[in-house]
């Protein structure tokens, strides 16, 4: 552990320099590390551990989309490969990555092969913190541990092709075994994680619902809709409200935000810019705070899983889901955003 400053409050964090990847292929050595489900995170943490040198196989349905991704990507059938109840069978630590709901599905299968000595792994902290609803419940005798990168598991992938890393947060909820929390750690480096800090599973699916719900995805989703139907309903055309909106957004001001901070950011834009942007900051910040307490005891109350889960158990869900996703795709912010793409200049 590094006890590094951030901001002024120390935190102990696991970096690959004192937890090197060498140690963690160590540590896991004798292990099979079965991934169930082969979705998002899936793929880019099982490509990942296999590149990394684990031992790794994939458990998923067989006769479904995944099954033929999983075989593209180089998992063999019968070797590497397998139906979901087999890979818990065969598997020492089963990393639980299915989707949250499908995850309450899969329990029975998961917990029968759950043997006295196995770990069980997620990379969220949902189906333990709201096992009232999930009925996720593991005996005392298993260990459970958590890595949760803080990205999509898309972007895991091409970041460890590049050489690079997504943080991710670790946790230990059961620690039968006296090991978990360094399985957890040699785990979390083995996916392809760059730094780890710890938390607990309630944080983790408390911070992360919040952060998805909020700024990563709906409130940014929100706040862009409001500033772009703003100036098209003051005769700005779709040109100018979408690149005024978005595209200066991600292809140059959030880059700048990335590399070196927010004040960095604001040095590279116009004192006229800086002057309103430190004014209206404010303004903005406390008119969205409350929405934020909403969201927050909506969370913590059990209430997004509730709705999230029952949302899943409809048998037209992901019909549905694409048909809310196309209106976002259909409209006439992100058909404009089609168009301004196109235009990017090629190399
Ligand atoms: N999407 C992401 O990048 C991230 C996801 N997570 C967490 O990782 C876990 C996995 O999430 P995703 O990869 O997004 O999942 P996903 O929604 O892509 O689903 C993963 C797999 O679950 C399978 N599945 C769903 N219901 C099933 C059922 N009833 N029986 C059998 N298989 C079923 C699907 O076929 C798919 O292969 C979740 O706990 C999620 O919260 C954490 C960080 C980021
Ligand atoms: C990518 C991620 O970490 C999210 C947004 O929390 C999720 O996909 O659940
Ligand atoms: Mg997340
Ligand atoms: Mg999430």
């Amino acid at each position: 552990m590094a006890k590094i400053n951030f901001g002024g409050v120390e935190e102990e964090v696991v970096t690959r320099e004192e937890f090197p990847l060498e140690k963690a292929r160590e540590v896991l050595k004798n292990e099979t590390i079965a991934v169930l489900g082969y979705g998002v995170q899936g793929p880019g943490q099982a490509l990942n551990l296999r590149d990394n040198g684990f031992n790794v196989i994939v458990g998923q349905r067989k006769d479904s989309k995944t099954w033929d991704k999983a075989v593209k990507d180089g998992w063999v059938p019968g070797k590497t490969l397998f139906e979901l109840e087999e890979a818990c069978e065969k598997g020492t630590i089963l990393q639980f990555l299915l989707s949250d709901a499908g995850q309450i599905a899969l329990w029975p299968t998961v917990k029968k092969h759950l043997k006295k000595g196995k770990t069980l792994y997620f990379s969220h902290g949902f189906g333990i913190t709201y096992k009232e609803q999930t009925g996720i419940v593991p005996d005392a005798d298993i260990d459970v541990i958590l890595v949760a990168p803080k990205g999509s598991g898309t972007s895991l992938r091409r970041l460890f092709l590049e050489g690079k890393g997504l943080n991710s947060s670790f946790a230990v909820h059961q620690n039968a075994s006296g090991k978990a929390r360094e399985n957890a750690i040699a785990l979390g480096i083995g996916v392809g994680s760059g730094y780890l800090f710890e938390t607990d599973f309630r944080k983790e699916v408390f911070s992360d619902l919040t952060g998805e719900r909020g700024t990563l995805m709906g409130a940014l989703a929100g706040i862009l809709e409001a500033q772009y139907t703003l100036l098209r309903k003051k005769g700005h055309s779709p040109s100018e409200s979408f690149n005024e909106t978005v595209e200066e957004l991600t292809e140059s001001l959030i880059k700048l935000v990335a590399e070196n901070g927010m004040d960095w950011m604001y040095a590279n834009c116009s004192t006229t810019a800086q002057r309103g942007a430190l004014d209206w900051k404010n303004r903005f910040r406390d008119a969205v705070a409350p929405v934020f307490d909403d969201l927050y005891e909506s969370v913590a109350t059990g209430n997004e899983a509730r709705i999230t889960i029952e949302a899943n158990r409809q048998p037209d869900y992901r019909a549905k889901l694409e048909v809310e996703l196309a209106e976002l795709h259909n409209s006439e912010m992100w058909q404009a955003g089609a168009q301004v793409r196109k235009l990017r200049p090629k190399q």
